[in-house]
């Protein structure tokens, strides 16, 4: 055959292909391609036939080029690329050797496979949510107590509901003690739930708020002109309001000395007087007490009265913090993600990695910091998976390295980063890993499941990172 036959031959294999091929010389120069199939790379052919592949990969327009990573490895290789245009692509590389061994040419086959990847994709996703579901059908199975919105599924906080709940139809005074955040007004509303004063009011006052000069006025309400500014015809305390129901007194630490004195006596006597008022009206309610102070401590240094303490200290309840049942994280992380998607028909969703370091973190704030950091992370994250990246640093620095690892890995398959880079780096990771627990390159080879030459390679590759490389007895 002669060689224009040839040539024509060629010419029209690489006309009618399905895929991009691509021939380059053996630096890299662009010799062959088909026009059609470089629109998936946002190019017209003068933009890269006679380029080089180094130069289309600097400009940013090939990222990476397989044709370069064949003519760097000298062996066939497969890559997936996202394209400046959005698309996905596979890319299959070979080298082609002449008589001397030394390579001449590398042929490449790129195939579009953006629909295929955001299906896979799609189908990760449904993956998670059924996962999601699975979990929620066992919580709903009793595995764990999803009651009047709490969510619990540690032991601890399993016997804490037990028991509150236990006491719910008594009129006992409950003092609930734990950290902010950890659910301790949650707590008292679902007491008031479960008690027979449901169908009453459930008044929540939280005493660090209201101003000292105003406290007596707010909480036990006055008459028609008991003092200049007030309103005509008087008003209700919030103590009168919670008549038949329970009366939740938040941060009750921070009640001022004056007040504790008035607040004990209503609790003895079950009876208000509003101010300028003449008489006395009998209120039924049921207390419920919660603080974040050591209140013992302010007992001590005397700016809590013993005599309340004693009084609210009936049935005290330590709610512990989120660190110290960690159990309880994932399902919270869940319900958070679950009901904020709801809330603003969205459909993020957490990378596993994002998830673990989420479910290994401290959460100083409790599950208050936990709600806001789901909530916050959905509203302002433009990608729908929400990666480590996305977290506060302060978060992400707690974390071990090996969730950062994975995510790195995930990243690639974004795009967002430099995939060879990615691959190297995550290679070096596993190299080093065999390295420090194998004792010669064959245990390396079986450990990494590469053939022991490769590991010889590997290591001289990144020799920079490794030093001298391992000796080998056999
Ligand atoms: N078990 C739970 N399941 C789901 N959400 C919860 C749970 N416990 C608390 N939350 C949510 O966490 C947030 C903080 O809870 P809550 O206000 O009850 O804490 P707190 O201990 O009373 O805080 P503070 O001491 O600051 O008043 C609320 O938005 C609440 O809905």
């Amino acid at each position: 055959m002669d060689n224009i036959t040839l040539e024509m031959e060629l010419q029209k294999i690489i006309e009618t292909s399905n895929n991009n091929i691509t021939i380059t010389d053996e630096k890299g120069i662009i010799l062959r391609s088909h026009p059609d199939h470089w629109s998936i790379y946002g190019m017209k052919p003068d933009q890269y036939i006679g380029k080089s592949v180094y130069q289309l990969e600097e400009e940013g327009l090939l990222s990476p080029s397989i044709n370069a990573i064949v003519l760097k490895e000298k062996k066939p290789s497969r890559i997936m690329q996202h394209t400046k245009t959005g698309r996905v692509v596979m890319s299959t590389g070979y080298p082609v050797f002449n008589e001397e061994g030394s390579l001449v040419r590398v042929i490449s086959y790129s195939q579009d496979q953006t629909e295929i990847w955001k299906l896979q994709e799609q189908y990760k996703q449904l993956e998670r949510k059924v996962k999601g579901y699975q979990t929620e059908v066992e919580e709903l199975r009793g595995k764990e107590f999803v009651q009047h919105s709490i969510l619990v599924r540690s032991a601890v906080m399993q016997q804490i509901l037990k028991t509150v709940h236990g006491v719910a139809k008594t009129d006992a005074n409950i003092l609930l003690l734990g950290p902010s955040g950890v659910g301790k007004s949650t707590v008292a509303r679902s007491i008031h739930k479960k008690s027979n004063r449901e169908k009453e009011p459930f008044i929540e006052v939280n005493c660090s708020t209201i101003p000292e000069s105003l406290f007596e006025s707010e909480i036990f309400g006055y008459e028609h002109g008991a003092f200049t500014g007030a309103a005509k015809n008087g008003k209700q305390g919030l103590i009168e309001q919670a008549d038949g129901g329970t009366l939740f007194l938040d941060e009750v630490g921070e009640l001022p000395m004056a007040m504790q004195a008035k607040l004990l006596k209503v609790i003895q006597e079950k009876k208000i007087m509003r101010i300028g008022g003449k008489k006395e009206q009998h209120i039924d309610f049921r207390l419920i007490t919660a603080t974040n102070q050591n209140l013992d401590k302010m007992v001590e240094q005397g700016t809590f009265r013993l005599d309340l303490y004693y009084r609210l200290h009936v049935i005290p309840i330590q709610i512990p913090a989120l660190s110290e049942r960690k159990e309880d994280i994932p399902i919270l992380i869940q319900h958070y993600v679950q009901h904020t998607n709801d809330k603003y028909q969205m459909e993020k969703t957490f990378h596993p990695s994002t998830y673990d370091i989420l479910v290994h973190y401290e959460w100083p704030g409790n599950i208050r910091e936990l709600e806001n950091l789901v909530e916050r992370l959905i509203l302002t994250t433009e990608e729908t998976t929400i990666y480590p990246k996305h977290l506060p640093s302060s978060i992400r620095g707690m974390d071990n390295g090996e969730n950062q690892e994975r995510w790195s890995i995930e990243q690639e398959a974004e795009g967002k980063q430099d995939l060879k880079k990615t691959l190297e780096e995550v290679e070096k990771r596993l190299i080093e890993k065999a390295y420090q627990q194998c004792k010669t390159t064959y245990e390396m080879a079986d450990y990494l499941g590469i053939s022991q030459p490769s590991v010889i390679y590997k290591l001289k590759k990144y020799k920079d990172h490794f030093g001298d490389t391992k000796t080998n007895p056999c």
